[in-house]
């Protein structure tokens, strides 16, 4: 009997530790949770002291303490930052650490790399949180390997899309009311679309219209037909759509000066008219002249870019441009375009100066970043804009039926905007069955776009 309850519990525990280490590789998220963060929770309380000070991140006792500390026979001991808070996340550790006077941050981001080793955990970034407080932000896993966003993150106000991962195990988010231009660049097969499908899917679901420039024929756009309140597929529709853009940015303006607001959230409700994104999908080929007269509409098309760039975020109007490189030999203004366009995701380039045109002018300090990313990666990036800050990023792998699924389940949101009417995409009459059906609102059919409410 004893043999087989000993045969049992070594059988139970083979197959335990085969089932962690199967866990290790495949579920890395669940391992984590299960293993990694009770162990490097335990790792972090009992050696903290010790890594600070085998870190070097202590300072001499204030001349007070020390002297209280004789007083009363102790050892003086050297100042070192004071755990405030420690969480876990399904992706890693945080700790909020209380810096005292003589360090600061960036003593601390010096010694992630220490820190890194000391905890075992994959990375550690620090960042300030306010004066004298740092944030650990530590990796279990490689969250970057296979990416899963977090379910309950819940964004704060409109115009906030959650699009990717950043390395940190944080979420990266489109915020289109701090950043209200942006571009992205990256090679064949870096992994763009998906980067756009990816906003596109999580646009579909809120209150806004959607406006496309795709002409490589649609293939990238089309299938998201249902959500998009204007959608052109040839330069000769984009410049007709871009004029009419322009027009409603005019009237938006007019709007604004008769309420006496300064952009469209001081707006009341009822007269606030819908934020509008316009996604142009490979920018090079709306820009492509074959003859003469295609370089006068060329270089009409990147005024009326330019004008959107410069003005339209305060009419709720913005520009989500993409492409396989932004320079000079795009035409006339290109280059004063792209400055204009100061949130920049860049995924693996070809060469060198197309990673300059993306990053350099903003955050320099990335551009190795960019130039290592490896081929056997698509879909990881260099996020940046202009406040100086960027990271490593990467979106979810999402399949086209399902960002089409999520058009199609909020196509009721969808407005009709009569300024674009004649750049109406056309929606497939039978869709094909979709893998995630969710219910769609008993007032809305899927198919047929509704205006939104007042
Ligand atoms: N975040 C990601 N995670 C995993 N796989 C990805 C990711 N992003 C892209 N891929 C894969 O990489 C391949 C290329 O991606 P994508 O089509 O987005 O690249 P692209 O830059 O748009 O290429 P092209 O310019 O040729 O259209 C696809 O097979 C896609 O599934």
């Amino acid at each position: 009997m004893s043999d087989l309850m000993t045969a049992l519990e070594v059988t139970g525990l083979a197959a335990g530790a085969g089932g962690l280490g199967y866990a290790k590789h495949r579920a890395p998220r669940v391992y984590w949770t299960l293993v990694g963060l009770p162990v490097t929770w335990g790792r972090f309380t009992f050696t903290f002291r010790s890594t600070m000070e085998v870190c070097g991140l202590t300072v001499q006792a204030s001349g007070l303490k020390a002297a209280m500390a004789r007083a009363a026979r102790r050892q003086v001991r050297p100042a070192m930052p004071k755990i405030r808070r420690v969480r876990g996340t399904s992706t890693g550790l945080r700790a909020r650490l209380k810096l005292p006077a003589g360090l600061e941050p960036a003593d601390v981001s010096a010694s992630a790399e220490r820190l890194r080793h000391a905890w075992g955990v994959r990375s550690v970034t620090v960042v300030e949180t306010r004066p004298g407080m740092v944030e650990l932000r530590m990796t279990g896993y490689d969250v970057l390997g296979r990416v899963r966003m977090p379910r309950r993150f819940k964004p704060e106000g409109p115009m906030v899309v959650p699009v990717a991962l950043r390395e940190d195990g944080t979420v990266f988010i489109r915020d289109y009311r701090k950043v209200p231009m942006a571009l992205t660049l990256g090679a064949t097969l870096s992994g763009k679309s998906m980067y756009q499908r990816n906003l596109i899917k999580g646009l579909a679901e809120q209150p806004v219209a959607l406006v496309g420039i795709d002409c490589k024929r649609g293939v990238e756009q089309s299938p998201y037909a249902a959500r998009f309140s204007g959608m052109a597929t040839t330069p000769d529709e984009s410049d007709g759509l871009l004029k009419a853009l322009v027009r409603e940015m005019e009237d938006r303006f007019d709007l604004l000066g008769d309420y006496g607001a300064a952009n469209v959230w001081e707006l009341p409700d009822a007269v606030r008219p819908v934020p509008l994104v316009l996604l142009v999908d490979e920018v090079a080929e709306l820009f492509m002249v074959a003859a003469r007269k295609d370089e006068e509409r060329r270089d009409r098309m990147v005024q009326y870019l330019v004008r959107l760039a410069q003005m339209a975020r305060a009419v709720g109007m913005y520009l989500e441009i993409c492409g396989q490189r932004f320079g000079s030999e795009l035409g006339k203004g290109a280059t004063m375009l792209r400055a204009q366009l100061t949130g920049r995701v860049v995924h693996r380039v070809n060469d060198l100066q197309t990673a300059e045109m993306g990053i350099k002018d903003i955050a320099p300090e990335a551009l190795p970043v960019v130039t290592t990313i490896p081929p056997d990666r698509p879909g990881v990036a260099v996020a940046g804009d202009t406040s100086g800050g960027w990271s490593r990023i990467r979106t979810p792998e999402t399949s086209q039926a399902e960002a089409v699924a999520a058009c199609r389940r909020f196509a009721h949101l969808t407005p009709e905007l009569p300024a674009l009417a004649d750049f109406r995409p056309l929606v497939d009459p039978e869709p094909a069955p979709e893998p995630d059906p969710a219910p769609a609102p008993d007032d809305a059919s899927p198919l047929v776009p509704q205006p939104v409410a007042d």
